[in-house]
């Protein structure tokens, strides 16, 4: 393909992107790997080049743009260079009009910004939620340690005593130790929320929101696979997925749990008043995982935030109701926004006067919330991790 066919290539697939994300479709991520499955014209370089294009003009733009073409100019801006590729070429993009619009860049849609500004991220910190991020690995230690596990490449090695960073696009997935689960792809930050969690073997502890089991895993690694661990989630298919996972990583200890939702506690009923803790690892907006996902500020919604913040309020409350006298609740979202953070705590704690919350002796990140209901927040701009809010709730004893 040549540049300029390349050019107009991502700007039909940025149309696709664009109408996904307005429909609540595929994410840009399954947009782009089934453009290249019904291409296969692309070679790999071309296939590289145009996720490049793609990914740059999704950070270029901060509210959703209106077209594949104003997203791309939005990006010639930024890079001036490409501004030749607009030549009419054969398969390339028609020249660029006297007037044409480019869509607007910043870091996100105005009203995520004023909400971003009053849980004081701004310049800097805004920014750094834009970058690409680096790959983070841990070393799953039910099956290797740091110190004697031999890596096609040498990683950085992080603050968590299993982390290691190499290069944003390191194909990890192709290394034996992958293969075989002796590494794991995990943020630091994430790696950090786990850690939160002092996970001891012997305790019985509940990963609420699994997913497809990224925390679980982790998890059962620190408990030795001694003790009950359960992972539990209202989504099947998510859910599903932590099975092949728990056995590559040798996670014995697993029992997966799926909910009802509006009624999660009936399938955790045999563990009410029991757990030492429980991982509230609570769905929210992503904002702090824009680094990885960008796309995903063009899917935030006024209505969805608040949907997300009633969710996690009620994911508390349950939590609460599981957890024994004395044990602790870990609440975490990747989100920065202090209504789906600090809020949330404090408005768990105007209910509940007898619980508090507990800091957390992280070597990471900083204090975040009122006084009282404080937690501990991470940034890519302060941390050099995805965003998180991580809060400790104690029960009284
Ligand atoms: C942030 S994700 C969890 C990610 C996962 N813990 C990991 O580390 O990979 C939030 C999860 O909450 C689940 N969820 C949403 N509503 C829920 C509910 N009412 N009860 C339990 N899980 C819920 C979603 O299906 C989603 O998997």
């Amino acid at each position: 393909m040549t540049p300029a066919a390349r050019v107009q290539s991502a700007i039909g697939i940025l149309d696709t992107i664009i109408e996904k994300a307005r429909s609540r479709g595929a994410p840009a991520d399954r947009v782009v790997s089934e453009w290249a499955r019904a291409n296969r014209y692309a070679g790999s370089k071309d296939r590289r080049a145009i996720r490049e294009l793609i990914y740059g003009a999704i950070r270029a733009c901060g509210p959703i743009p209106n077209s594949g073409r104003a997203a791309m100019l939005r990006l010639v801006e930024v890079q001036p260079e490409l501004a030749d590729l607009f030549d009419g070429s054969n398969y390339g993009p028609p020249a660029i009009g006297k007037n044409e619009a480019a869509a607007v860049g910043g870091v996100a849609a105005p009203w995520v910004v004023r909400h971003l500004g009053k849980s004081w991220i701004s310049g800097n910190e805004a920014e750094a939620l834009l970058e690409r991020a680096p790959l983070d690995l841990r070393v799953n230690a039910l099956k290797a340690s740091r110190d004697n596990l031999e890596l096609p490449a040498a990683g950085e090695e992080l603050l968590a005593d299993n982390g290691l960073r190499y290069p944003s696009g390191t194909q990890v997935e192709q290394w034996p130790a992958f293969q075989n689960g002796q590494i794991e792809v995990q943020d630091h930050g994430s790696q950090w929320a786990c850690r939160a969690v002092k996970a001891q073997p012997g305790e019985t502890i509940i990963d609420m929101c699994a997913g497809a089991g990224g925390k679980t895993l982790s998890l059962a690694a620190a408990m030795e696979n001694r003790g009950t661990l359960i992972a539990s989630d209202t989504d099947r298919s998510r859910l599903s997925r932590l099975r092949p996972r728990a056995e590559k990583a040798g996670a014995s200890m697993i029992e997966r749990v799926l909910l009802d939702h509006g009624k999660e506690l009936v399938a955790l009923n045999e563990f009410r008043g029991k757990a030492d803790a429980v991982l509230v690892d609570a769905p929210c907006s992503g904002t702090g995982t824009w680094r990885r996902n960008p796309e995903a500020r063009w899917r935030l919604d006024k209505a969805e935030l608040l949907k997300f913040a009633e969710t996690q309020a009620n994911l508390i409350r349950m939590a609460a109701q599981l957890v024994k006298p004395g044990g602790r609740i870990i609440y975490v979202t990747c989100s920065l926004l202090n209504e789906e953070g600090s809020d949330r705590i404090a408005a768990f704690l105007m209910g509940h006067k007898d619980w508090t919350a507990t800091p957390l002796d992280l070597p990471i990140g900083r204090p975040h919330g009122v006084e009282g209901a404080q937690g501990t927040r991470l940034t890519p701009f302060h941390d050099g991790t995805d965003g998180f809010f991580i809060a400790q709730l104690t029960s009284p004893c």
